[in-house]
């Protein structure tokens, strides 16, 4: 395990995120020339949580070989997936490195429980998870790419923790923001989060005032994008807020 002193990010940075659609912060990182930071193919199993925000923590998987992964591995408690889970720590999302391949679950319901009562902020999978049914109830926000029954030694060997990787073909550090909402989940490097934050919330306020607008019948052409009219109406509306606060 790699162990890293990251400088801890600002509160009000993190509670913009959370508050921000991945489709604003897709593109806001698009903005700065940012465009594979959309972890596709992803979607959430949690009936409960279906948004999710906190910083990664990183568990890569290699093929496994039929000699290797065998089920007495884990008779040690300290196996990489086991310590993985182990040691994500509150605010923290496990993120999963399985190659895209989901012939065999990452994890199960099991080990998710485990990961909810140790308060991680969720997890993030390119695989597959298996007893999903449990999964679903859990309150823990989940991202993967559907179910598989399988058990993850078929497909899968844990080796690394705390080190960058790939997940759904994008880079993923430790220590880089996961967020995640119906549209699946989006990998914020970790030095970007001061920079988008406070462009991201704006970016939500005026969508919304867009939004606002063209449900009550504006054509797109000086709504969206807004021409100079438009934008007018939208800080009166806001000074309006203001006054009326
Ligand atoms: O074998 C596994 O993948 C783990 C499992 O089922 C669980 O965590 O419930
Ligand atoms: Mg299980």
């Amino acid at each position: 395990m790699t162990e890293q002193l990251l400088a801890p990010l600002d509160p009000a940075d993190l509670a913009a995120l959370a508050e921000a659609s991945t489709a604003t912060l897709t593109t806001q990182l698009f903005k700065l020339g940012l465009r594979n930071t959309y972890l596709a193919g992803l979607r959430g199993l949690s009936r409960h949580e279906p948004r999710m925000v906190g910083e990664a923590f990183t568990l890569r998987y290699i093929p496994a070989r039929e000699d290797i992964d065998t089920l007495d591995v884990f008779a040690d408690y300290d196996h990489p997936q086991r310590l993985a889970v182990e040691s994500v720590q509150p605010g923290q999302v496990l993120v999963m490195d399985c190659r895209g391949q989901g012939r065999a679950a990452s994890a199960g319901h099991i080990l998710l429980t485990r990961l909810a009562a140790r308060g991680a902020s969720g997890i993030v999978t390119d695989g597959t998870l298996r007893d999903v049914e449990g999964i679903g109830d859990l309150r823990l926000p989940v991202f993967a790419a559907g179910p598989a029954a399988m058990t993850n030694l078929a497909q899968h060997h844990a080796v690394d923790l705390q080190v960058p990787i790939g997940c759904a073909g994008v880079p993923v550090y430790p220590g880089d923001v996961l967020v995640g909402d119906a549209d699946g989940v989006v990998c914020v490097p970790r030095h970007l989060v001061p920079v988008i934050a406070q462009p991201a919330r704006e970016q939500e306020e005026l969508e919304a005032f867009l939004q606002r607008r063209v449900a009550a019948g504006a054509p797109l052409r000086g709504t969206y994008p807004p021409d100079e009219h438009t934008l007018r109406a939208y800080d009166e509306s806001r000074a309006a807020l203001g006054d009326a606060r």
